[in-house]
């Protein structure tokens, strides 16, 4: 008998970059870590239109070929199908292992560019432009890659670290307020999860216009920290990177019942933080939605009524990936900045929580 022991360990290490007008850095940056001649651009139909001069000046001086390819905007595109569609088009133009993918768009370019990158000839060099707040400041870090399957969100994915992110806020001065307002959940659940003071900074932030100014550059950078940080210590989400997901398995649940594209992922995880939240206080932990509240009219503002059927709900949450042995797994608060995983056994405490999130919106409930 032989006994082999394989050892595969692997850590990557990459940057990523926040601030104001990062073209010299990222072409700079591209010279040094590419020599192929062509790169793919997978871009979301929107930022296409608006910022695809900005790409030619940032891929033009390193590539003599820039491929670009536009996926239609919205969270219907994390399909199986147009993730074929964009590995056929990249496959039939022609691709090498080091011919490098950039995904330039919010999280559902980033998710679905990432998929790509990492399933065609099993994995081409990917970098992420997020383009949205909330791909700023969350989907574009850690490698978390990944379309919608009937059954659920993300269900069908693989854990893909880019070579490097590059965060320009320029790109945010065409993004509309739902979208700043959709990015801003994620923000709020790092101040949920790990540091409360961000609620403070962030009041006075958000009661004026949305503009990219300096303010906004360092909240971004701190929560892309943030994540960097619980990343790091937990790549592949088997202990503390759960956190990330406090106000998801609901929000995922939402998302799915509503119908993709309904309600944006970031309202949805919004609605799902204040269900999180309610069913901590009931467990007795010290958890009050006030830090939250300043925030509510925000979401109340943009979004229509949210689907009512708590039953339907609770079914649609069942189709989480931390569910363990058929036991719903939730991330709720012990207090602001102490999360854990809780197993749920009690449904009324659970239909509960969504009552309390769901009358927020849909005042008959
Ligand atoms: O990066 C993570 O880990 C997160 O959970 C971040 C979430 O905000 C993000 O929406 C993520 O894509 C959800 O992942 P999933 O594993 O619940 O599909």
């Amino acid at each position: 008998m032989s006994n082999i022991n394989l050892d595969i360990t692997t850590r990557k290490e990459y940057p990523i970059e926040v601030g104001k007008g990062l073209g010299n850095t990222v072409s700079a940056w591209l010279g040094e870590h590419y020599s192929t001649d062509s790169v793919f651009v997978v871009i979301d139909e929107n930022v296409n239109n608006l910022h695809r001069e900005r790409l030619e000046k940032w891929c033009q001086p390193q590539f003599k070929h820039v491929y670009y390819i536009e996926i239609p905007e919205g969270e219907r595109s994390k399909s199986i199908q147009q993730w074929k569609e964009v590995a056929d088009e990249i496959l039939s133009i022609g691709v090498e292992r080091s011919t490098p993918l950039m995904a330039v768009g919010g999280g559902v370019t980033g998710d679905l560019g990432g998929f790509v990158a990492s399933t065609v000839l099993r994995g081409l060099p990917l970098i992420h432009v997020p383009t949205t707040l909330l791909a700023m400041v969350d989907s574009s870090i850690g490698g978390k890659t990944g379309i919608n399957h009937n059954t659920g969100k993300n269900l069908i994915g693989a854990f893909y670290q880019p070579d490097a992110v590059f965060a320009d806020v320029h790109f945010l001065d065409t993004l509309d307020d739902k979208e700043w307002v959709t990015g801003i959940a994620e923000i709020l659940k790092y101040g949920a999860i790990r540091n409360p003071d961000l609620f403070k900074d962030f009041e006075s932030l958000v009661n004026k216009s949305f503009t990219a100014n300096e303010q906004w550059v360092s909240v971004i950078a701190e929560s892309a920290g943030i994540k960097a940080d619980i990343v790091q210590e937990d790549a592949l989400e088997s202990g503390i990177r759960a956190y990330l997901n406090f106000g998801h398995t609901f929000g995922h649940a939402l998302e799915k019942v509503a119908g993709y594209g309904t309600i944006t992922h970031g309202e949805a995880v919004f609605v799902g933080m204040l269900a999180a939240c309610n069913f901590s206080a009931q467990l007795g932990h010290s958890v009050d939605i006030t830090p939250f509240k300043s925030f509510l009219p925000l979401y109340q503002r943009q979004m229509s009524p949210l689907p009512d059927d708590v039953d339907e709900l609770i079914e649609a949450m069942k189709s989480d990936k931390k569910v363990k042995n058929n036991m719903l797994r939730l991330v709720l608060l012990n207090s602001w900045a102490s999360p854990y995983v809780h197993d749920c056994t009690d449904y009324s405490a659970l239909r509960e929580a969504w009552e309390f999130a769901l009358s927020q919106f849909n005042k008959s409930i």
